[in-house]
């Protein structure tokens, strides 16, 4: 169930995708046959049980979040959804500080949804970490609304609005951009 994970997102305040995009995350993960998935915002574990319910049964998700506390809610609502405490590995720490710990090409699919000021950094990590065919998604690049208002300059929106022309101009990645959830901008690794 993902009552206990939208609960605590409710009661704690922490941000968590929406249905849509948690439907979207599902088919990707199923699409893919995903056995190893990379999660940058573990939150309240709303996305992951997304994710775990698209991957193979014998699936693993990697999901890093700076804060251990969030990372505690997480693995209880996967246990709730009923997964086993071996389909996932909750890393705490700054993504800049894990990812880099990560092997390179043995991933299916990067969820990114930490902090969008470090998306730049995050597609960098993504490109490396997937395996040929795999599938990178960064959610929330709409920004609620503030991506296609030419008045918004925060830093925030200048770092997404970079991450939109690198993906777009990018040899190695095929994107598509899902209006779901707060926009979720997706890309396959040539
Ligand atoms: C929007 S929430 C993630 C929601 C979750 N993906 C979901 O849909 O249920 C963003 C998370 O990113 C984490 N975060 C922010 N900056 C981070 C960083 N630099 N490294 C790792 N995690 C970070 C926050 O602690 C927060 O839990």
């Amino acid at each position: 169930m993902l009552t206990y994970a939208r609960a605590q997102s409710a009661r704690t305040g922490i941000r968590a995708i929406g249905p849509s995009g948690g439907a979207a995350l599902r088919l990707l993960a199923a699409a893919l046959d995903a056995k190893a998935v990379v999660e940058i915002g573990t939150g309240t574990g709303v996305s992951g049980v997304y994710l775990l319910r698209g991957m193979r049964p014998d699936g693993v998700l990697t999901t890093v979040d700076a804060e251990p506390v969030r990372q505690q809610y997480a693995r209880e609502a996967y246990r709730a959804a009923g997964f086993a405490g071996n389909r996932a590995r909750c890393i705490p720490g700054r993504a800049r500080d894990v990812l880099p710990r990560l092997a390179d090409g043995q991933y299916d699919l990067v969820f990114c949804d930490g902090d969008p000021a470090d998306s730049g950094f995050h597609l960098t990590e993504a490109v490396r970490l997937l395996r040929p065919r795999g599938v990178v998604c960064f959610e929330g690049v709409f920004q609620e609304g503030r991506l296609a208002e030419p008045e918004a300059d925060d830093p925030q929106t200048r770092a997404v609005r970079d991450l939109v022309a690198d993906i777009r101009e990018s040899d190695t990645l095929l994107p598509a951009l899902l209006p779901v959830s707060d926009g979720l901008l997706c890309a396959v690794k040539r």
